[in-house]
């Protein structure tokens, strides 16, 4: 098989970056754009040892799962990879991928795992978007970068293409935010990247990333933005000074934070914290992750990986006690702060790798009956299964971004005792290939 080859290829499934998958003389064969059940006349442009990638030339036969694509330039924006099929094909085709990786990779049941919940208007969803900033042409452009590459895909700016995922507003600031910054000059600094973050009480924040050494130019163009309306915070991100360091964030003007509520509970949200994105299905996963856990009143629970801890306080009014790990100082800060923002007593909140700190709690005698864990995508160090399973909890609910490691993940607890009870997917990003999962995994 060679690079530049043309070979038809039937499309069977989908991969975890939405390309559509075939085979070609025992090997994989990974197009992007096409959709399962097409038969498709492929360019090869890259052949590996055990698959190959190519570009769709032609679609010689069309699923009926196409569609055109809502968006004038899906197809160049790394964003949504998935605007090409229907919604309720995204749907199955996300179910499947759970399937199998829990299956192939983690060993258990595929059938353990329910269909997706998708949304009922799945548009419009995000309450956080990063937008690259460029001058060009006496222009200033906001937008995307487009697949693979470091040109603006979002060429005129967002106002002739508005993102189709991003919540409204946000779309109108980075309109209203793109006018500032052309008006402001051709000798204005610019900020590199804008990212814009929506709390569910409709403040936003602005938070803006300087080109290296500029951070103090955007003082003015702070004063600017926060008199767009709705915004309540612009803040700046100076990069750390060493590789392992966090960077710093700067309130330029108005509140140092944001505020959303979920389920009638209040959360603080810094600009240095993870925040769900899709506030619709958040209440959905919260509510899946709560049921799983199944609280009568009296437990003691961990939630490692707990952010601004979310999922931690849900937890804390219905157990006896809860304690919540996270990496990131500004997050548990807020974590701490989200507690007396909702008089909650029993959680309390611990900073540090949870590979170093859950350990050293179960060592020191803590026996949680009930293990929460929502890891970035990377999935948990070996070190947190090991602790949780030397805690000997009854039940862990695991919450996961990515299908491929939380299977590895299930593999690993079922070697140290544990076994996949039920798995139910969450549609948190209609359009992309992005799948959420949550995974009741009990004791044997
Ligand atoms: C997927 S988020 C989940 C946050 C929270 N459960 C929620 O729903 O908002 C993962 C969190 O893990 C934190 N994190 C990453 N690596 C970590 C580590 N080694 N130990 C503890 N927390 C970590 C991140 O800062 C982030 O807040």
């Amino acid at each position: 098989m060679l690079e530049g080859r043309e070979i038809k290829v039937e499309i069977f499934d989908i991969n975890h970056a939405g390309e559509g998958v075939g085979r070609d003389e025992g090997k994989v064969v990974f197009v992007p754009g096409t959709v399962p059940g097409e038969l498709v006349a492929v360019r090869l442009t890259e052949v590996h040892k055990n698959y190959v990638c190519g570009i769709p030339l032609e679609i010689i036969s069309i699923s009926e799962n196409r569609q055109t694509p809502a968006c004038a330039v899906s197809n160049n924006c790394g964003g949504c990879r998935l605007q090409h099929i229907t919604y309720e094909e995204q749907l199955r085709l996300k179910t499947g991928l759970v399937r199998q990786n829990l299956a192939r990779i983690g060993g258990a049941d595929g059938a353990l795992v329910k269909p997706i919940i998708g949304m009922a208007d799945p548009w419009h969803y995000r309450n956080n978007v990063r937008l690259k900033v460029q001058r060009r042409n006496g222009r200033v452009l906001l937008g995307f970068y487009e697949q693979e590459s470091h040109r603006l895909t979002i060429v005129d700016s967002n106002e002739e293409q508005p993102c189709l995922l991003a919540h409204r507003e946000l779309n109108e600031v980075a309109i209203s935010a793109r006018r500032l910054m052309e008006k402001s000059g051709a000798q204005a600094a610019l900020p590199e990247e804008v990212t814009l973050r929506r709390g569910s009480t409709g403040e936003i924040m602005v938070v803006m990333i300087a080109e290296n050494g500029k951070n103090k130019e955007l003082t003015g163009l702070a004063e600017g933005l926060i008199l767009i309306p709705g915004v309540a915070s612009v803040i700046e991100y100076q990069r750390p000074v060493t590789k392992k360091g966090y960077g710093r964030y700067k309130r330029l003007s108005g509140a140092e934070f944001i505020i959303d509520e979920i389920d009638g509970l209040k959360f603080k949200i810094s600009a240095g914290s993870f925040y769900q994105v899709n506030p619709v299905q958040t209440a959905v996963l919260y509510q899946i992750a709560l049921g799983y856990c199944g609280l009568q009143g009296q437990e003691e629970v961990a939630d490692a990986y707990c952010g601004v801890g979310t999922i931690t306080l849900y937890a804390a009014r219905k157990a006896g006690m809860v304690r919540g790990y996270e990496v990131v100082p500004g997050a548990v800060q807020d974590a701490r702060a989200n507690a007396d923002l909702n008089g909650i007593k029993n959680a309390s909140f611990y900073q540090g790798p949870a590979e170093k700190v859950l350990p050293r709690h179960i060592a020191a005698g803590f026996r949680p009956s009930v293990i929460l864990l929502d890891p970035p995508r990377s999935g948990c160090r070996p070190e947190v299964l090991e602790a949780a399973a030397n805690s000997c909890a009854r039940r862990i609910v695991y919450v996961s971004c990515d299908p491929a490691t939380l299977a590895r993940d299930v593999k690993r607890l079922s070697e140290l005792g544990y076994e996949l009870a039920e798995a139910q997917p969450v549609d948190m990003f209609p359009h992309t290939s992005h799948v959420e999962t949550v995974v009741r995994i009990e004791r044997k």
